[in-house]
């Protein structure tokens, strides 16, 4: 089976962005803003947060990709892309999650 990764789905979305948009949930969710698309990103993180607390597998794998798909869509919404997300992460593979915890603070 071919991967499907997360850049192949930041990739539909700028082709959706970039479309007219008829029959698009991704164009519909951008053309009603960034502030509708925190909303719905927000509304598929705490059902994510349900499934977990819930220990029901599933349905945590299920709302994962809804979380993953609403937070590109929410990146997109305000000129974000994944490769800048990663550079962020890539910068902090060279200290502990603590240190960098700790390095916030000093912000
Ligand atoms: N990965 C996803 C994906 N994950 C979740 N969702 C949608 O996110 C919504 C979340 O569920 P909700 O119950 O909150 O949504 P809803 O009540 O139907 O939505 P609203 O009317 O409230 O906005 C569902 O409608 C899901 O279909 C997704 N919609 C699209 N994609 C991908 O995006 C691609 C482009 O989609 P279109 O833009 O529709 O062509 C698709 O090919 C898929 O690969």
């Amino acid at each position: 089976m071919t991967r499907f990764t997360i850049h192949d789905l930041a990739g539909i979305i700028d082709t959706r962005a970039a479309s007219g948009g008829d029959g698009s949930y991704t164009r519909k969710l951008l053309d009603k803003g960034a502030e509708h698309c925190a909303k719905k990103f927000g509304e598929e993180a705490v059902e994510a947060v349900i499934a977990a607390v819930e220990n029901d597998r599933n349905h945590l794998i299920a709302e994962s990709a809804d979380v993953l798909f609403h937070l590109l869509v929410l990146l997109k919404s305000r000129g974000i892309t994944i490769e800048e997300v990663e550079a962020t992460l890539a910068q902090r593979t060279s200290m502990s999650g603590l240190e960098e915890k700790a390095s916030r603070k000093r912000d």
